[in-house]
């Protein structure tokens, strides 16, 4: 059963009144998003907020909603779209007031409903970078991860749900944005470095500096 989901009211307009470029990092479980963010931050000095740690803190704080996510998440299921919103709405706003330069949204969106939600809301996303990765390598990677992670859903039956997810929710996603001309599809098969020069190729067309 989906969380009851108590909705914050959240002041968006410090967000808003910034208007820093924000990219959606899109791919599947074990794409490499989490590794090109943090290149692409010691690069360009972004913010990089991953929905996925933002909600692995959440349960970590022990609250009652964090509990209610453990065990989606331990299911490879999609935790509700109000509760990964506010949370990734609310951390967007910690790091304005740090004087963020702008946004890697790591892991968001999940389904077209989160970014039709969060564009509507905040503001349109500059760049959707799919990080594209056959499953036999997402499976090799995450079954490599899982040696050190200590991630719950690093193991074949959760990982197995989580490529589902991906492809029957997160891959319209990229369909999506391809049709608004915003995708750009990188395969993420080769060596990190590889990947990240093409990485900052194109992010250095967007913004000669961010
Ligand atoms: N290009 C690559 N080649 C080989 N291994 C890689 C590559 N990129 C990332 N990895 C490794 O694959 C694993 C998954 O990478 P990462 O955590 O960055 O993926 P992710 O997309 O953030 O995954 P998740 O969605 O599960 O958080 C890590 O162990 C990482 O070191
Ligand atoms: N954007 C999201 N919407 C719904 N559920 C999400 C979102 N981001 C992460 N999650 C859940 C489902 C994922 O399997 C786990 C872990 O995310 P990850 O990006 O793989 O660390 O959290
Ligand atoms: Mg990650």
């Amino acid at each position: 059963m989906a969380p009851t989901v108590e909705r914050k009211n959240i002041n968006l307009a410090p967000l808003k009144a910034a208007n820093v470029p924000i990219f959606f990092i899109v791919g599947g479980p074990g794409s490499g998003k989490g590794t090109q963010c943090d290149k692409i931050v010691a690069k360009y000095g972004l913010t990089h907020l991953s929905s996925g740690d933002l909600l692995r803190d959440e349960v970590k704080s022990g609250s009652p909603r964090g509990a209610q996510l453990t065990a989606i998440m331990e299911s490879g299921a999609l935790v509700p779209l109000e509760v990964v919103l506010d949370l990734v709405k609310e951390a967007m706003l910690k790091a304005i007031e740090k004087g963020s330069k702008g946004f890697l949204i790591d892991g968001y969106p999940r389904e077209v409903a989160q970014g039709q939600q969060f564009e509507s809301e905040i503001q349109e996303a500059k760049l959707v970078l799919f990080f594209d990765v056959a499953e036999e390598t997402l499976v090799k990677r995450l079954l490599h991860r899982a040696q050190t992670s200590g991630r719950a859903d690093d193991n074949i039956d959760t990982i197995k749900k989580r490529l589902h997810t991906f492809v029957t929710s997160t891959a319209p996603v990229v369909d999506y944005y391809d049709s608004k001309g915003k995708l750009v599809r990188i395969n993420a098969e080769g060596s990190v470095d590889d990947i990240f020069a093409v990485v900052v190729a194109n992010l250095d067309k967007v913004t000669s500096k961010i």
